[in-house]
């Protein structure tokens, strides 16, 4: 091979290596020709004297090295003067002289020196390659390429041509020597042939990239004109040298790089070929034979044996040992022993000292030990590398000057592109809410009107309310209202892990809107940076927190009153705000939003039904449906109607029908129906008379509220059954209503008592329930004697009770004096009704849901008056009745699949029938 030194080399006299190394130029191989000329005046062909001090030890690898570049050059010099080398290498001339073995007058193998005299310098000290360099390289290149994606294998490739085409550095130069010359392939060298390969290749890309602009000049000039255009360039502009950008590198690239060294250095390890031989072997076959040219102990523990190639060839032409990288190894026990075997041998050989065989001593780490020994590094790079990325780029284009824009406002911005659709009339049912929050419009849109009355602006508003109740939603509608942009943001976006971020985004965010005005800020959950900050202080309280608030209020403070810019907050707890927040000034409205009242919900009902498909009369359909959602808020109700959608859907039908509502409602009070949950026969009669209990009581007290549906199905978590009552929107509630409702809730058990022998757990919830309930008429309501008019709040927080151990006993009395009253009221109605009880449990078990309808067919009338507005809405059946063009059937619909515990049954309500139209 081209690059490996001739082993005749080793003969070349020590005084012509002396004055070779004294004349060679140190770093440039241009000089060298002419050098060896004058060299090799003095030049002896043929000297078997060699320094006697030559050494075994470590430092003999150094002076191997400078002994082998001493060699090469009057070896150099040597074919300059057409002298011819080939004489036998050291330690083989003994050999030679004993036996039959002949040298063959020429080596035919090409040295680096022949390669060097054949290299023309090129550009920038450039050196093209010669035919035998390239051939060398591109076998490796074959490799790595074959190892890479596709679209790296193409830049080496490319890197390749550019230096075949135009010469390579000569750091590239003396690696290749440095491999030729049998040192093993070292993760450094992998990472600098991959760096010079990558420079090549950027260069190359970048000179495309030129080209393509410049593609007249560059076909003028031809293909190498065009690579090196570059760096004429870069001469003629020295004063300005382009700047390196090690951080634009992308991560990609850096770590192509570094994957790329790395499988360079495995595949270099794994090309190379050794034998494993016992230290006889190795003395009878190569030591004896002089064909050892050098050894080297790796790791103490084993010797890697450098043969002399041509000698081997000439002896054993089919011998691997031929082969550049092919080694013979053995392993020793200690070096001590080692040496001293090796003397020995050496001495029984016969080998005078001075051309004893060189030791050297080297240490080699695993593949996979460097590996990891390096992951740290590259991790650590990798992660710089991202930080600064995020630095330069992810600041939002540029101008941010905190760190990695971290410090930037995350609010949405919604501008006049893309303006905010939502008007007044698409928020129902918060009338109040929506004539405080309409003066700001007025105030965005028209300022004058204000200022000229010297009046001052308000500078913002809490919205306050239960979750859904559409806080966000009126803000929004503000901003679409007043046409102006709108920041949306969220209070706990301001929290970050990191010290100073939130006030930084506060300060942002308001810079924005000064920029923006007139406009609007919402922060909704306001209470995750607004807390109080006295309250905080319990338990360490939060800094960053504190800061984010005061930030926000200094920001508020700024502003003057001519700016316009409305800061909006929501938040479900009004009562843990600071109240620096609330001051007038800052927050100066507080907007609370409630559940939706009855008019509310028929309002938000309206907003929503027409977009669904019903034939269903909206006015009507909107108010019935609003009488059965009490308590729900406005998410409820548009989740509602969406879920009615989604069951037509699922049960094949083309419209949503009123029982598709009915469902979608049921389903949100009382959870999903379970009815994979079998009941035994047995549990299912107590649930059954349990169930008929309640529905007993709420049908025959005057103030329970109207009853609408009694169902065995179990349904949510744990609930066997239920009686559904619909509560009317009610503000007060009298004693005599809170006794009938109690009485109502005790009814279960009470039924359970008259009806079977023992009774079951299934009603501790009710107890709960009423347990509560008299407490509360005990400690808040002033509606026991004994206690009085006294208020006790209940906090789990407080240690110590507020009152006294007589009055807490006084309240047990009291608390078990009502319950035990509701229970005999509810007692003597059941005892009095067991047989419509019994009516009714019994149509329980064998229907599983009974609806008014069915309570009047069986208990006649209700003896009180019901609510009008209920009354309006569930006096009779009202559910509209199907169009007449729709003969429906019920079909079982094939995709669906019947439900595992019951068989599908036409007359039970919610049973897996799908209706569809008959064709
Ligand atoms: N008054 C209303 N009119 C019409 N739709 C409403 C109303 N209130 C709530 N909604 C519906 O409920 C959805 C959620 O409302 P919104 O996000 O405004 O509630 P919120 O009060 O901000 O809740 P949270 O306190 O949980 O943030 C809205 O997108 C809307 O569809």
């Amino acid at each position: 091979m081209i690059l490996r030194y001739s082993p005749l080399l080793s003969r070349t006299a020590p005084n012509l290596l002396a004055s070779a190394a004294k004349c060679k130029p140190p770093h440039s191989q241009r000089f060298f020709p002419s050098c060896s000329v004058k060299l090799s005046l003095g030049l002896r062909s043929y000297a078997t004297k060699r320094p006697s001090n030559e050494s075994k030890d470590e430092t003999s690898k150094s002076k191997n090295s400078s002994q082998k570049d001493e060699i090469a050059h009057s070896e150099s010099a040597k074919s300059s003067l057409g002298e011819k080398p080939g004489k036998p290498a050291r330690g083989v001339e003994y050999l030679y002289t004993n036996s039959n073995l002949s040298i063959p007058p020429t080596n035919k193998k090409v040295t680096l020196e022949s390669l060097g005299a054949n290299m023309t310098s090129t550009i920038d000290g450039f050196t093209k390659l010669t035919p035998e360099q390239e051939q060398f390289l591109e076998n490796r290149v074959r490799m790595i390429i074959s190892t890479l994606p596709k679209s790296l294998g193409e830049d080496v490739a490319r890197a390749f041509a550019e230096i075949k085409k135009h010469g390579s550095p000569p750091e590239l130069i003396s690696l290749l020597k440095d491999l030729q010359d049998g040192k093993p392939m070292s993760l450094s060298m992998a990472a600098r042939i991959v760096r010079i390969s990558n420079e090549f290749a950027r260069k190359a890309a970048e000179n495309g990239t030129a080209s393509d602009k410049s593609s007249s000049q560059g076909k003028k000039d031809g293909p190498s004109a065009r690579f090196f255009s570059q760096d004429k360039n870069k001469k003629e502009d020295k004063s300005n040298p382009p700047k390196r950008d090690w951080f634009s590198m992308s991560l990609e690239n850096l770590a192509t790089f570094a994957v790329s060294g790395v499988l360079l250095w495995l595949l270099s390890r794994s090309e190379e070929q050794s034998k494993d031989i016992t230290w006889q072997e190795f003395r009878a076959s190569l030591l004896s034979k002089g064909l050892v040219e050098k050894l080297q102990v790796i790791n103490n523990n084993r010797v890697k044996v450098y043969v002399h190639r041509d000698a081997v060839e000439r002896a054993h032409p089919d011998s691997p040992a031929i082969k550049e990288n092919f080694f013979y190894t053995f392993t020793i026990g200690s070096t001590e022993g080692f040496e001293r075997k090796l003397d020995e041998a050496q001495q029984e050989l016969g080998i005078p000292n001075n051309e004893q065989i060189p030791v050297s001593y080297t240490t080699e780490t695993s593949a996979i030990s460097a590996i990891l020994s390096f992951t740290p590094t590259l991790l650590m790079i990798a992660f710089t590398v991202w930080l600064w990325r995020r630095a330069s780029g992810g600041a939002g284009g540029g101008g941010n000057s905190s760190i990695f824009g971290m410090g930037k406002t995350r609010a949405k911005k919604y501008s006049h592109e893309t303006a905010v659709q939502v008007k007044f009339k698409d928020v129902a049912g918060a009338d109040e809410a929506k004539q405080e929050i309409m003066e700001f419009v007025s105030f965005l849109k028209d300022p004058g009107r204000f200022e000229k009355l010297g009046a001052k602006i308000p500078r913002g508003a809490i919205l306050s309310g239960p979750p859904g109740t559409g806080k966000t939603l009126l803000a929004k509608a503000t901003a679409g209202e007043s046409g102006v942009p709108f920041f949306s943001c969220s209070g706990s976006e301001f929290i970050e892990v990191f010290v100073g971020i939130g006030p930084s985004r506060v300060r942002d965010l308001f810079a924005q809107a000064r920029k923006n005005t007139p406009c609007i800020i919402f922060i909704d959950e306001i209470d995750a940076i607004g807390k109080s900050r006295s309250k905080q202080s319990f338990g360490g309280g939060n800094d960053e927190r504190e800061a984010t608030l005061n930030q926000i209020l200094t920001e508020m403070d700024g502003f003057n009153t001519t700016d316009q810019v409305v800061v909006l907050a929501g938040t479900n707890r009004p009562d843990v705000l600071d109240p620096a927040l609330m001051r007038p000034g800052r927050f100066d409205r507080h907007i609370a939003i409630d559940r939706p009242t009855l008019s509310g919900r028929k309002q938000i009902f309206s907003v929503y039904l027409p977009k669904i498909r019903t034939d269903e009369d909206i006015d009507f359909l909107s108010g019935r449906l609003s009488s059965l959602t009490p308590g729900f808020s406005g998410a409820d109700i548009a989740n509602c109607v969406n879920e009615a959608a989604l069951i037509a859907a699922r049960l094949g039908a083309t419209k949503v029908v009123m029982n598709h509502f009915e469902q979608a409602i049921e389903r949100t009070v009382a959870g999903l129906e379970k009815k994979s949950l079998v009941l035994d026969p047995e549990e299912k009669k107590v649930v059954a008379y349990h169930e008929a209990g309640h529905a007993i009581c709420g049908w025959f007290f005057k103030h329970a509220d109207p009853l609408l549906k009694v169902s065995i199905i179990p349904r949510g978590q744990g609930a066997l059954g239920y009686a559904m009552n619909v509560p009317v929107d009610r503000y007060l509630m009298n004693v005599n209503q809170m006794m009938d409702r109690m009485a109502m809730i005790l009814g279960g058990r009470v039924s359970e008592e008259l009806h079977f022998e023992t009774v079951t757990s299934g009603a501790s919830d009710d107890f709960n329930k009423v347990t509560r309930m008299a407490t509360a008429m005990v400690t808040k309501y002033g509606m026991s004697q004994k206690i009085g008019y006294l208020f006790y709040e209940d906090d789990d927080n407080k240690l110590h009770k507020p009152f006294s151990e007589e009055t807490s006993r006084n309240i047990d009395l009291e608390v078990r004096r009502i319950v035990s009253e509701a229970y005999d009221q509810c007692k003597r109605l059941l005892t009095e009704k067991k047989k419509e009880v019994g009516l009714i449990a019994e149509e329980l078990l064998s229907k599983e849901v009974l609806d008014r309808d069915d309570m009047i067919r069986l208990l006649g009338k209700r003896p009180w008056q019901d609510n009008k507005e209920f009354d309006k809405y569930f006096g009779a059946r009202k559910s509209a009745p199907p169009p007449p063009d729709e003969t429906i059937t019920p079909i079982p619909d094939p995709s669906i699949p019947p439900p595992p515990s019951l068989p599908p049954n036409p007359d039970t309500p919610g049973a897996p029938v799908v209706y569809r139209k008959l064709e």
